[in-house]
């Protein structure tokens, strides 16, 4: 019985990388045989500092319930003390990428603005909204449809979020989040030195997701799923913490498609072999599905439920 197992880890820490060289072309397999696989992949990338942003941002989650709770709106939220998910707390920077937001976002916290944090907060989701554009492509070229590259990249958007776990008391369950499959595009995730996150195979069985401390995960998710007609999977995921735990934290760097974007399946991506398996539809609007009730009660089939042909 597996009780862990070692994703593919890809190298793209080569600023180099040509499209069309050979380097490329094997990564892009990699890229896409893990993406069909398992749905996500292990990944080196030297460009971000990940526990530096770290470093300053987890200060937030030690200031008082009520001053997190004030600063919290549509665009910043912070969310936490969830009974249903009691060990969790995060704190969200949507749109992250656009205009004034980081610093709005650091002078909400910091009464001197906090260039410094502003800074870091804004080279991260860059590098890594390059990272994330970078393993698009090569998914889309593999499946021949390169020339949605540019409408893809214009109606994306970017959302970071900060996770943090405590751990359980003996008598708690030890879900920090529960199941799910992500509802975004791509999502590219930074653990902090304490492991939790476990995949589930197709089996049924829970896995523990062993990446080096270096690494990032990659993940697909949902709209991404729709989008290729199927070709690539979304990983329902996990966060489970023991007692013997620590805390533990992890960053997400989330691609969203742009309100009002139609996710519509690409004709090239339907044949015989691969009938049309999701109606368009709007990627917001399916958050919004998977959070109302008739979205729970669909559980992991929530976009089947919502978009299935
Ligand atoms: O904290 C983690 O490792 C997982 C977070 C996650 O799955 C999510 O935010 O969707
Ligand atoms: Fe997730």
């Amino acid at each position: 019985m597996e009780k862990s197992f070692k994703l593919p880890t890809l190298d793209f820490c080569n600023s180099e990388l040509k499209v069309g060289s050979h380097e490329w072309n094997s990564l892009r397999d990699e890229v896409f045989n893990s993406f069909q696989e398992y749905g996500c992949f292990g990944v080196m990338f030297d460009k971000v500092k990940p526990r530096a942003l770290h470093e300053e941002m987890k200060e937030i989650f030690n200031v008082p319930l009520e001053f997190k709770m004030s600063k919290s709106s549509t665009m910043f939220g912070y969310l936490g003390q969830n009974p249903a998910l009691p060990l969790y707390e995060r704190l969200t920077i949507q749109d992250v990428l656009s205009q004034g937001v980081a610093k709005k976002f650091a002078n909400l916290f910091w009464p001197d603005g906090n260039p410094i944090v502003c800074d870091m907060v804004l080279s991260y989701s860059k590098q890594l909204s390059m990272l994330e554009k970078t393993i698009r492509r090569m998914v889309m070229e593999i499946l021949g449809v390169e020339k949605y590259i540019e409408e893809q990249n214009q109606s994306s958007n970017y959302v970071l979020i900060f996770n943090k776990y405590r751990k359980p008391t003996r008598d708690e369950s030890g879900i920090g989040l529960a199941p799910h499959t992500d509802k975004n595009i791509l999502t590219i995730l930074f653990q902090i030195q304490v492991n939790g996150l476990q995949i589930q195979r197709d089996n049924g069985q829970w896995v523990d997701v062993e990446f080096s401390p270096n690494s990032f995960l990659v993940l697909v998710g949902d709209v991404f799923k729709a989008w290729t007609n199927g070709r690539v999977y979304a990983p329902i995921h996990r966060v489970l913490m023991s007692e013997k735990d620590e805390e533990r934290f992890s960053i997400g760097f989330f691609t969203f498609p742009k309100k009002g974007y139609l996710v519509n399946v690409p004709k090239e991506l339907v044949d015989e072999d691969h009938p049309l398996l999701y109606k368009p539809f709007d990627g917001i609007k399916y958050i919004q599905f998977y959070k109302s009730e008739a979205g729970q009660r669909a559980g992991h089939d929530s976009l089947k439920d919502y978009c299935g042909v």
